[in-house]
C-alpha cells in the first residue's frame, strides 16, 4: 500500500459492507463464521486543511461538525491499552461537554476524533477536512459500523504516512467496531478490511482463512426497514448465552459444513435454512418482519436468514440457479413494504485507496474498480 506525504493533501478511501452467510451471534462466542463482502460501499475522503480544525461532515447522516485540533492538547498520548482507555474517556467527557455527542450518529464524530487522535502523530497535528459518504444501510447487518472504520483508518495512515498495512488497518478498526458494538468478534472489520469470502474464528489459531468459493451464491439482499441496534441484540442474546451452548454448537457445525460446500461448488440452499432456523431460537434475534420476508422468499423457492445481529435489519436469500420467477418475488417484497437488492457483487476485494492527488503516488494508488 503506497504512503503519502502529509502535504499531500486529498485521500479517498471506500471499503465494501459485507454480509454473513452462516455463523452470526454464535461467532461472538468463539464459533466460526462465514463472512462474505458485497459490493455496496462506504467513502471516506480526507483533505488536508491548512487551518488547524477536524471539519466532519457526512451527508448520510445529515450532519456536519468542526472542532479545533488544540481540543486534544490535554488528552492522554494513546501507547497501550491503559492509555487507550484513558484518552476516550477524555474524548468523551470533553464532547459532552460541548454537547457535541448528544445521538448515535454522532458516535461518527467521537470516532472520527478518537482515530485522529491514534494516529495522527502529536507533532504533526495538522487540520482535516473529513467526508463520509455511503451506499450501505445503517444498522442493519451490512457492516456499515466496520467499513467506516476500515475506511476512517485506511485514509488517516495514508495521509500520515503510518502502517497502512491491512493487518494495521484491521487492527485499529477492531478498536473502532468496540466504540460502536462493545464486545464485537471482530468478523466484520476483517471482512471489511481482507475481503473476498472467509471463514473467521476469534479464538481460532489462526483467526481468518479465504475461502475460494468455486460457485459463488448469487445473493437477494432484503432490507426490512426496521433499524437494529447491534450492542443490544448482542446484549440480550449474551443473557441467555447458558441455555443456548447446543444452539450455538450446531451454528458452528454447519458453517464449517457451508465452508466446504462452497469450496466445492455444492448448495448451500438447506444450511441457510438450517441456520435461520436455529437464530429464530436466539432472542431478539427475528421479528415479524424478518419472519414475513424469509416466508415470501420461501414461497418462491428462494432460501432465506437473517443475516448480521437482527432484530430487523437484512435478510438474505441465496437465488437458486433455476429461479423462474425472481421479478415476482421481488415485487411481492416489495409491495411488502421492503428494500430489495439484486445485483450486488460478492467476494470484492476489501478496504482500499480510490485515488489521491499526490501525482506521485497515483500510480502506485489506483486501483481497478472490482
Ligand atoms: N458512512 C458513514 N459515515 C458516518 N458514520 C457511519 C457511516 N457508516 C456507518 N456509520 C456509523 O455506524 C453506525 C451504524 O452502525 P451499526 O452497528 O448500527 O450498523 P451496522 O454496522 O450496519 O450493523 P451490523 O454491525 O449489524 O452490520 C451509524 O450509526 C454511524 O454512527
Ligand atoms: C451479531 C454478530 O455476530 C455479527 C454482527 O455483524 C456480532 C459479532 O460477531 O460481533
Amino acid at each position: 500500500m503506497a504512503n503519502v506525504s502529509p502535504r499531500s493533501m486529498k485521500v479517498k478511501v471506500r471499503c465494501p459492507g459485507k454480509v454473513i452467510l452462516f455463523g452470526e451471534h454464535a461467532s461472538v462466542y468463539g464459533y466460526p463464521s462465514l463472512v462474505t463482502t458485497v459490493s455496496a460501499y462506504t467513502q471516506v475522503e480526507i483533505e488536508q486543511l491548512i487551518e488547524p480544525v477536524i471539519r466532519y461532515e457526512a451527508p448520510a447522516f445529515d450532519f456536519k461538525l468542526e472542532c479545533k485540533v488544540t481540543l486534544f492538547e490535554d488528552v492522554t498520548p494513546i501507547t497501550d491499552d491503559v492509555t487507550e482507555r484513558q484518552a476516550c474517556e477524555q474524548i468523551r467527557h470533553i464532547l459532552s461537554q460541548k454537547q457535541c455527542l448528544q445521538s448515535v450518529t454522532e458516535e461518527s464524530w467521537f470516532l472520527l476524533l478518537y482515530f485522529y487522535h491514534k494516529i495522527v502523530p502529536l507533532s504533526n497535528r495538522f487540520g482535516v477536512k473529513v467526508t463520509a459518504t455511503t451506499q450501505l444501510w445503517p444498522g442493519a447487518g451490512m457492516g456499515s459500523s466496520a467499513s467506516y472504520c476500515c475506511s476512517l483508518a485506511l485514509a488517516l495512515l495514508t495521509l500520515c504516512e503510518g502502517d497502512s498495512s491491512i493487518t494495521n488497518v484491521n487492527r485499529i478498526s477492531y478498536q473502532g467496531e468496540k466504540v460502536f458494538h462493545g464486545t464485537p468478534s471482530g468478523v466484520d472489520n476483517t471482512a471489511c478490511s481482507f475481503g473476498g469470502c472467509l471463514m473467521y474464528n476469534k479464538t481460532g489459531h489462526k483467526d481468518m482463512s479465504p475461502v475460494p468459493a468455486k460457485t459463488t451464491p448469487r445473493l437477494l439482499v432484503i432490507n426490512s426497514r426496521q433499524p437494529h441496534n447491534t450492542v443490544d441484540i448482542v446484549g440480550q442474546v449474551r443473557e441467555q448465552r447458558h441455555k443456548l451452548t447446543s444452539t450455538f454448537k450446531r451454528i458452528g457445525e454447519i458453517t464449517r459444513e457451508g465452508e466446504e460446500r462452497l469450496r466445492a461448488g455444492k448448495d448451500i440452499s438447506s444450511l441457510i435454512t438450517e441456520n435461520h432456523n436455529l437464530l429464530n431460537k436466539l432472542p431478539g434475534v427475528s421479528n415479524t418482519h424478518t419472519d414475513r420476508i424469509v416466508e415470501i422468499c420461501r414461497d418462491y423457492g428462494v432460501p432465506a436468514k437473517i443475516t448480521g445481529a437482527g432484530g430487523g435489519g437484512v435478510v438474505i436469500g441465496i437465488i437458486p440457479t433455476d429461479c423462474a420467477n425472481l421479478s415476482e418475488l421481488i415485487s411481492s417484497l416489495k409491495t411488502a413494504g421492503y428494500q430489495v437488492l439484486t445485483s450486488l457483487k460478492t467476494g470484492v476485494r476489501g478496504v482500499e485507496i480510490v485515488r489521491d492527488c499526490v501525482e506521485a503516488a497515483v500510480s502506485e494508488c489506483l486501483s481497478e474498480n472490482v
